[in-house]
């Protein structure tokens, strides 16, 4: 794990913006499209703006989310409406966007054909990976009823899941197509999330699912 300290927010989403930027465009220059994969939640609103700014082939780029929670999206706790308030817009409104909210009535039924969807851009250029105060990552919080499958290595790609911390049925991308991508970065702000990535650090991934991303990352921290 690298861990990269900034001098403040907004430094760390200057920068982090463009070096998702630059390994975007490092794949698009070996000329095929690239991908990808951001969290919600409300830490990257930042790095959104200023990635949807930014001068890219975005018309070659396929975004989709890491996970979703399964809510309409327009509904405030939709991340696909985070996505498309503030990265799918300006410039990157031309990217190619894969929904992972179906408007079936349960995840269930959406992660198979998410699975097929979604496959085709693996490996997947950039993940970009939040993480909540438990240590929960995409949707893998810990004691959720699928965490074991979600984080073996022949997890399905796409997966159901639910959490008593997670408020509403959710669907999640898993370890294997998370943690294999080209370039992981993970993006956290303020004391208290540092602590928890200390804390993850000497637990395993059941307890501290972050855990399993970590050898593999970036981590972007500022106060
Ligand atoms: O529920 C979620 O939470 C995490 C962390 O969100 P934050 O608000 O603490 O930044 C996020 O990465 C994930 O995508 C989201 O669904």
């Amino acid at each position: 794990m690298e861990f990269r300290e900034y001098p403040d927010r907004e430094m760390l989403a200057l920068s982090l913006a463009d070096q998702i930027a630059s390994q975007l465009a490092q794949q698009l220059r070996g000329g095929d499209g690239a991908s990808l994969c951001v969290p919600g939640g409300t830490s990257p609103t930042p790095v959104f703006e200023m990635l949807s700014g930014t001068d890219l082939d975005w018309d070659r780029v396929t975004v989709f989310l890491g996970d979703e929670r399964w809510v309409d999206g327009e509904y405030k706790r939709s991340n696909s409406r985070l996505l498309r308030r503030h990265l799918l817009r300006d410039r990157a409104a031309a990217a190619k966007y894969i929904d992972l909210y179906t408007g079936d009535a349960t995840p269930d039924e959406a992660a198979g054909p998410l699975a097929e969807a979604i496959r085709p851009h693996l490996p997947i250029t950039v993940v970009l990976l939040g993480m909540g105060n438990d240590m929960h990552t995409a949707s893998l919080f810990p004691g959720a009823d699928h965490l074991a499958e979600g984080l073996a290595n022949d997890a399905p790609l796409v997966l159901p899941i639910r959490a008593e911390g997670a408020e509403e049925p959710r669907i999640t991308l898993t370890r294997p197509a998370l943690a294999d991508a080209m370039n992981v970065h993970v993006l956290i702000m303020g004391p208290e999330k540092r602590e928890a990535l200390e804390r993850a650090q000497k637990l395993d991934a059941t307890e501290a699912p972050i855990r399993a991303f970590l050898d593999n990352a970036t981590v972007h921290w500022a106060e």
